[in-house]
């Protein structure tokens, strides 16, 4: 991947909505599109999707709009989505094994390629079409299949210890799940997913602001 320049987070997180949608235009057959289609489609206010689109120097022309497919290659590129990326997961309990069942499918390139779990009777079994391996062979797997992310399904009494396993076997980024908000050295990001806290600042928006759309 090429080097890319720094984006707030905020619009590093609507990447991959803009991808897809994209992907769906160009299946469609649809060559081009404006930034208020897009914001129809996708509910994010024109104006940021063109703010968000002028940090990679992709400016729509006026009157035209913006090319699809140039926009599709582009964010192809930023994404990495030619690379296969290989996930780890580690506690293949409840979470862990709906993640393994969903194992990101509306994404071509991205797959949880191996689990792990501290509980024998799940190691050395395939679910979904994932193994799961003993937390003992977490760094020989993390190094032969070239994983350097991990998502964090883990009761939240072990996930600092676990968050430090990961370290120690070069991981680079962690989707934490656990309620604990886990220390990590430079150079490895930890994105925190808490659905209690998406659900909250739902009944908050609805509570004050009636049935906007919040966006990202
Ligand atoms: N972020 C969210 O919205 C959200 C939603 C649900 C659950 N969670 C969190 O996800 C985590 C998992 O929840 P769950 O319901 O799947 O729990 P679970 O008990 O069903 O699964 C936990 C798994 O981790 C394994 N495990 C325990 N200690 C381990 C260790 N030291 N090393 C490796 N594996 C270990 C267990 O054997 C088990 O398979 C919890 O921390 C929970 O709070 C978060």
């Amino acid at each position: 991947m090429t080097q890319q320049p720094k984006i707030p987070r905020a619009t590093a997180k609507r990447l991959p909505i803009y991808y897809r949608y994209l992907t769906f235009l160009h299946d469609a057959g649809t060559n081009r599109i404006s930034s208020a289609e897009l914001s129809d489609a996708i509910k994010f206010d024109a104006a940021t999707i063109r703010r968000d689109f002028s940090y990679f120097g992709a400016l729509g022309k006026r009157g035209y709009g913006y090319d699809v497919k140039a926009l599709l290659d582009f964010f192809a590129n930023v994404l990495d989505q030619d690379s296969l990326i290989n996930v780890a997961l580690i506690g293949a309990g409840n979470l862990g094994q709906a993640l393994m069942n969903f194992n990101f499918h509306q994404s071509s390139n991205m797959r949880i390629s191996a689990a792990f779990d501290v509980d024998e009777s799940r190691a050395g079994t395939i679910l979904a079409g994932v193994p799961i391996y003993a937390m003992t062979d977490l760094k020989e797997q993390m190094t032969a299949q070239r994983i350097n992310i991990a998502i964090l399904t883990v009761p939240q009494e072990v996930a600092q210890d676990i968050t430090n396993q990961l370290v120690d076997a070069g991981v680079k980024g962690i989707l934490n799940f656990t309620p604990l908000r886990v220390t990590v050295p430079t150079g490895v990001r930890v994105q925190n997913v808490d659905l209690t806290n998406e659900l909250q600042t739902l009944v908050y928006f609805i509570d004050n602001y009636g049935s906007i759309t919040t966006g990202l």
